[in-house]
């Protein structure tokens, strides 16, 4: 069995953290507390890329691959995470980031 918390303050900076507590779901006991701001993170860009995938990547051409372009809007925690998992599993022309 296993419980995510997370807050979601957008002023604070990172917005997001958490804690995801394991249980055995035998007999109730806690097996370990995690830090949610990694795993959400991970899950996150992961579920992104596969969508991506999914949705685009599939359908492109050769040519729209060749010349594709990787822009990341915000470059926190899930930024970063993207920046990580789009960058590992795609061959991208140019990437861009955006900060505020
Ligand atoms: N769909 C999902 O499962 C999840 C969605 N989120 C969402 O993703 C967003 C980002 O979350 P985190 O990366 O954890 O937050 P974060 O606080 O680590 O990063 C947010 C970044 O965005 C930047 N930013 C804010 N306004 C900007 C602007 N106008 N232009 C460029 N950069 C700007 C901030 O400077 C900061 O670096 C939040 O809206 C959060 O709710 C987060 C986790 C999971
Ligand atoms: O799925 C999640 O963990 C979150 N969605 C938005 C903020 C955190």
């Amino acid at each position: 069995m296993c419980v995510k918390t997370i807050t979601s303050f957008p002023e604070s900076s990172p917005a997001i953290d958490g804690a995801v507590s394991l249980f055995n779901s035998n007999n109730g006991r806690l097996l370990l507390i995690a830090d949610a701001k990694e795993i959400t993170a991970r899950r996150t860009a992961t579920a992104s890329f596969l969508a991506t995938q999914l949705l685009a990547f599939k359908k492109w051409k050769n040519e729209q691959k060749e010349n594709a372009i990787l822009t990341i809007l915000g470059c926190g925690v899930q930024g970063r995470a993207h920046l990580d998992v789009f960058t590992q599993l795609f061959k991208w022309n140019k990437v861009k980031k955006k900060k505020r």
